[in-house]
């Protein structure tokens, strides 16, 4: 039944002001009319499709995706689009592509890493893209410890200029998005060496393809480094590989806002600490989490929708069968979700600020914030990309058989996602720095160095100030309970963040109240889940435990009819979610049934190789086939 909304009962259960939740979901009115607005024009032009995208070869989908890139830019150049809506325009393209990493990523670095003449000289390029950038960091043998890298930037005084150098196969540039066949330059990372002396890995800016054809320059090897993970997906990158045969290039190409190098050949240091080199990747992280809650709320939206369209069992006197969204056991795995959507939000948005006043200081030259702030990036990335990507798996567990299929949107939601638990920063490496962090502040702690904002909370744990003395030693030993307690500490940012914002006026009818509900449940599930250590530890009692049990299964049964207006509140257009089962008017049946036809495999109704294969099987004429 076309046009009639199968979840309009759903819809009328709510007991909150949708509009108003939006508002709270986007960050603010203006964000909402962005969001609202380009997500709408995205969804609205066919040449933004996407619903083809798994059953394309990888040469046709990399051509479909430079199509699109090149299409949003006009769109973006057209229509006047802000840098604002351009962004939103690119995310609700959503399809990875080379501009991912020349937006997020070679622009930053510029930014970040360049004096103000090398920014006034490159930046303009890159806005305009006529250049388009990479950040060409890990080696074949390197991603993780960067300290490691073997590329190599050795100074020519002569010249004035540097010898880009690939020493080894391990060196070879592996891995970075839009180098295999885009990028025209790359933000490459090399070891610095200045008159025979080492200086530890620093960035550089190289041409790699000439701007006239394309064509990789003198002493560039450039290529693609093949599939990956899932069919589309993330396979509309071009994860390149680069080796250097003794480039040379100017010696203005080197970053030079942490440290120079003179054209007699002396280095320097800025009075800024060398770890801004890495500047770029701290950035990075931050979006990676304001992306997380996008992701598992696009997982959370479909699987929700669905739950409340599938019936199964508990028909009564031939009346309908029980939506599966009203079993307790779905509701225990798919509420959790939920709420860490919500979570996740509002997390995103409190590091976005920690990240704008850590950068704000800096140019203060206050650098005071900057390991708290590397601690909750690295952290808080590494905790909710696990989680999310965790959460959409779930949530295609919770569609059933059909969540298996692709026009579910949720095998490719995954496949695209997942890397994010590896690319900038291993997560279990991520969580090791904010161990080293914690340890590096408990040792303080009773010195005159007071901790603040995010560990301000240990001066109140007695335990802590007892083991402060020997917590440098046995590291390595014990960095399995050390990883953990780097989650926890993460955690309990998520949780108090999320408090904060309830301290906050929300306006609207019943949303604070909801809000209130996926705290609790967020909170409470953790302490669900953990309730091993946390009774090990003496901090709650087995009465606790129950009690925390009794009262998710209440908090459970309050959102259960608000549970459709929670995701409406995402705002995501069917485009964007790309799913069938989680469709907004919840007519899942006759449309999956329709796309079931329209597989190029129905093309036609006797398979191609059924004369080949089928026929002489069927036949037993197996033997005297030519296969
Ligand atoms: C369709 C949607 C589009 C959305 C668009 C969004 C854009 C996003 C695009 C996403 C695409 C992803 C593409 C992926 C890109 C990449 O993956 S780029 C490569 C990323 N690589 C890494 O992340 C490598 C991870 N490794 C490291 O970061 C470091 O090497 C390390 C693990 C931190 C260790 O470094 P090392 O120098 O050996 O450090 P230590 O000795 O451990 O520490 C020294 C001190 O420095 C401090 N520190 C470390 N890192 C930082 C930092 N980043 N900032 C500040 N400080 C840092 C560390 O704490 C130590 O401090 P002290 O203890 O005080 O000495
Ligand atoms: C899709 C994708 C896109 C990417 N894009 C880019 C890009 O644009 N530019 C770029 O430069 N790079 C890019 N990367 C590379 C990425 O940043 C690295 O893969 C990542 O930093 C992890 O490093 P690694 O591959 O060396 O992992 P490894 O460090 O080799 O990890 C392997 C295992 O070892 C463990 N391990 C490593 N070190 C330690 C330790 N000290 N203690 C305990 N365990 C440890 C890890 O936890 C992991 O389980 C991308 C990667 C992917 C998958």
């Amino acid at each position: 039944m076309e046009g009639v909304d199968h979840l309009a009962h759903e819809r009328n259960k709510s007991e909150f002001d949708v509009d108003a939740m939006k508002i709270v979901w986007a960050g603010s009115p203006h964000a909402f009319d962005v969001s609202d607005r380009i997500s709408k024009l995205v969804a609205s032009d066919p040449g933004f499709r996407k619903d083809n995208r798994s059953t394309l070869s990888r040469k046709e989908l990399f051509k479909n995706t430079l199509r699109k890139a090149a299409y949003a830019w006009k769109t973006i150049v057209d229509l006047r689009l802000s840098e604002e809506e351009a962004a939103k325009l690119r995310f609700y393209v959503d399809e990875p592509a080379f501009t991912d990493l020349h937006w997020g990523m070679f622009i930053p670095a510029i930014k970040g890493q360049g004096t103000e003449e090398q920014q006034q000289k490159w930046l303009p390029l890159a806005y305009k893209m006529q250049i388009i950038g990479c950040y060409a960091q890990t080696e074949l043998g390197h991603g993780s410890n960067v300290q490691g890298l073997e590329t190599t930037a050795t100074f020519d005084p002569q010249t004035d200029e540097f010898i880009i150098h690939s020493p080894t196969l391990t060196s070879s540039k592996w891995w970075p998005g839009g180098l295999g066949k885009v990028a025209t330059h790359a933000i490459a990372y090399a070891r610095l060496i200045v008159g025979g002396r080492e200086h530890g890995v620093n960035g550089f800016i190289v041409q790699l393809r000439s701007l006239e054809d394309h064509s990789p320059l003198l002493g560039i090897t450039v290529g693609d480094i093949g599939m990956k993970f899932g069919n589309g997906a993330y396979n509309t990158m071009d994860n390149g590989v680069l080796r250097f045969d003794h480039v040379r290039i100017p010696r203005n190409q080197m970053l030079m806002r942490v440290s120079q190098v003179t054209c007699e050949g002396k280095y320097k240091q800025s009075d800024v600490p060398r770890q801004l080199v890495y500047g770029t990747m701290v950035y990075v992280r931050q979006t990676i989490v304001a992306d997380a809650s996008c992701a598992l709320s696009r997982a959370v939206c479909i699987a929700t929708r669905y739950s409340a369209v599938r019936r199964q069992f508990g028909s009564q006197n031939g009346g309908p069968e029980t939506q599966v969204i009203d079993y307790k056991t779905q509701q225990s795995r798919l509420f959790p979700l939920l709420a860490s959507a919500y979570a996740f939000r509002f997390i995103g948005e409190w590091l976005k600020w920690l990240y704008a006043d850590v950068t704000q200081r800096l140019q203060a030259n206050d650098f005071s914030t900057l390991p708290e702030a590397h601690a909750c990036t690295a952290g808080l990335k590494s905790l909710t990309t696990t989680a999310t990507a965790d959460g959409i798996e779930e949530c295609r567990k919770l569609c059933g058989g059909h969540g298996y299929l692709c026009s579910s949107g949720l095998p490719e939601l995954f496949a695209v996602y997942v890397p994010a638990c590896t690319y900038e920063g291993d997560n279990t490496v991520l969580l090791l720095q904010v161990a080293r962090f914690l340890m590096k502040t408990v040792s303080q702690l009773g010195s005159s160095k007071k901790p603040v904002g995010t560990i301000a909370y240990m001066t109140r744990v007695e335990h802590l100030m007892q083991c402060r003395c020997g917590v440098q030693r046995g590291f390595a030993e014990l960095s399995v309970d050390l990883v953990e307690a780097a989650v926890a500490h993460c955690q309990l940012i998520v949780v108090s963040k999320f408090i904060e914002k309830l301290q906050q006026e929300i306006p609207g009818k019943g949303v604070k109240q909801q809000l209130e509900v996926l705290c609790n449940i967020y909170a409470l599930f953790l302490l669900h889940k953990h309730q091993g250590d946390f009774l090990s530890t003496g901090c709650i009692t087995p009465k606790h435990a129950a009690l925390a049990n009794d009262e998710l299964r209440s908090l459970y049964s309050q959102v259960r009819p608000n549970a459709i207006a929670l995701v409406d509140a995402f705002n995501y257009t069917d485009h964007y979610l790309g799913s069938i089962l989680g469709c907004y008017d919840g007519n899942v049946y006759p449309k999956l049934y329709e796309a079931a036809w329209k597989d190029p495999l129905n093309e036609s109704v006797v398979p191609d190789g059924y004369h080949q294969y089928i026929r002489p099987l069927l036949k037993q004429e197996i033997r005297t086939a030519r296969l």
